[in-house]
C-alpha cells in the first residue's frame, strides 16, 4: 500500500485522484479548505479528507502531491517543512521553480510536473523534471509512480513550461476544436450527442494513429487527402482561416508566463 498525500482537490487535483484510484494499492489522503464538493468526492471515490496541513501530516504520507494554485504553492511548501526527510514532494504548479520548492523543503526530494486532465483516466502527459542532486533509485521510483497515470516526458526544468503548455494547455485546445466539430455536425442535422461522439472518436483514433506510428502529422495529413478530392478542399480552407497560426499563437499565448 502507498500513502499519497493531495493537497489540492481541485480540477488537477481531482484528476489526479482518479487516476491513482485504479490501484486498489494507492490510498489517498487530501488537504483541502472545508469544501462540500471535495466531501461528496471523497465519498464517491473513497478517500481520505483532511483541512488542515497538521493534520495531513500527521496521516504520514510517502508521497506528496501539490495542486493548489501557484500563487500559494510555496506557502504551502513552507508549512510541511516539518514533514518527514523521506517524504517524496511532487509539484504540479506551474510556474513555480525548483529552487524555489527546495528552499522551503531542503531535505526533501523534490519532482516538478505539468501534468493534463486526462491522468483521470491513465491517458495523461505528465512533462517532469527532477534534479540531478535526487538519488537514482528516487528518481526511478518517482518516475514509475507517474507513469501509472499516463506518458511521462522527462525534460530539462527549461523545457518544461512549453512542455506543459502544449501537453496540460492542451486538452483545453483540443476541447475548443471537438467542440467546433460537433457544432458542424449539429449544422448539418446530426443530434448532438452523436455529433460529439463522431468528433471526440475520430480525434482519439487520428492521435492514436499519429502516437503509435510516429509518421509526421503531414505525411499522415497527405493520406487523406485524395488528389481532386474533398479533404484538400477542407485543408485549403483551414489555411485560409490561418488555422495553423492561431494553434501556434495560442501555445505562444499559453507560454508567457
Ligand atoms: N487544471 C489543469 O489542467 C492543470 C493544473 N495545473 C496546476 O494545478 C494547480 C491547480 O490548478 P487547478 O486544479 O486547475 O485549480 P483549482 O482552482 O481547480 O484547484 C485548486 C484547489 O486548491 C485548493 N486550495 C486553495 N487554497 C488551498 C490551501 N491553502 N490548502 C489546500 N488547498 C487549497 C482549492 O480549494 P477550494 O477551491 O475548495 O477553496 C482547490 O480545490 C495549479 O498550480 C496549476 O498550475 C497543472 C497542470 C494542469
Ligand atoms: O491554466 C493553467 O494555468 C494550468 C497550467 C496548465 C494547465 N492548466
Amino acid at each position: 500500500m502507498t500513502k499519497i498525500g493531495i493537497i489540492g482537490v481541485g480540477h488537477m487535483g481531482s484528476a489526479i485522484i482518479k487516476g491513482l484510484k485504479k490501484n486498489p494499492n494507492n490510498k489517498i489522503i487530501t488537504e483541502n479548505p472545508v469544501n462540500p464538493c471535495v466531501d461528496k468526492l471523497a465519498k464517491e471515490l473513497d478517500f481520505e479528507v483532511t483541512n488542515t496541513i497538521l493534520d495531513f501530516m500527521s496521516k504520514r504520507p510517502e508521497i506528496i502531491i501539490l495542486t493548489t494554485p501557484a500563487p500559494i504553492t510555496l506557502k504551502i511548501a513552507e508549512e510541511l517543512k516539518n514533514i518527514s526527510k523521506d517524504t517524496i514532494i511532487i509539484s504540479a504548479a506551474a510556474g513555480i521553480s525548483y529552487l524555489d520548492l527546495k528552499k522551503q523543503l531542503p531535505n526533501n526530494a523534490i519532482a516538478r510536473i505539468i501534468p493534463n486532465t486526462p491522468v483521470a483516466i491513465n491517458a495523461g502527459t505528465i512533462g517532469l523534471f527532477l534534479s540531478s542532486d535526487i538519488d537514482q533509485n528516487i528518481q526511478t521510483k518517482i518516475h514509475d509512480f507517474l507513469a501509472q497515470l499516463g506518458d511521462v516526458i522527462a525534460v530539462k526544468e527549461s523545457q518544461l513550461s512549453i512542455v506543459g503548455t502544449i501537453g496540460g494547455c492542451g486538452p483545453a485546445f483540443v476541447d475548443v476544436f471537438l467542440d467546433a466539430l460537433g457544432d458542424s455536425g449539429v449544422l448539418n442535422g446530426l443530434p448532438r450527442e452523436l455529433a460529439n461522439e463522431l468528433a471526440s472518436s475520430m480525434v482519439k483514433g487520428s492521435a492514436s494513429l499519429a502516437y503509435e506510428s510516429k509518421l509526421a502529422p503531414s505525411l499522415l495529413r497527405d493520406q487523406v487527402c485524395s488528389p481532386g478530392g474533398t479533404t484538400i478542399k477542407g485543408v485549403a480552407s483551414l489555411e485560409k482561416n490561418s488555422f495553423r497560426h492561431a494553434v501556434i499563437d495560442a501555445v505562444n499565448a499559453a507560454n508567457q508566463n
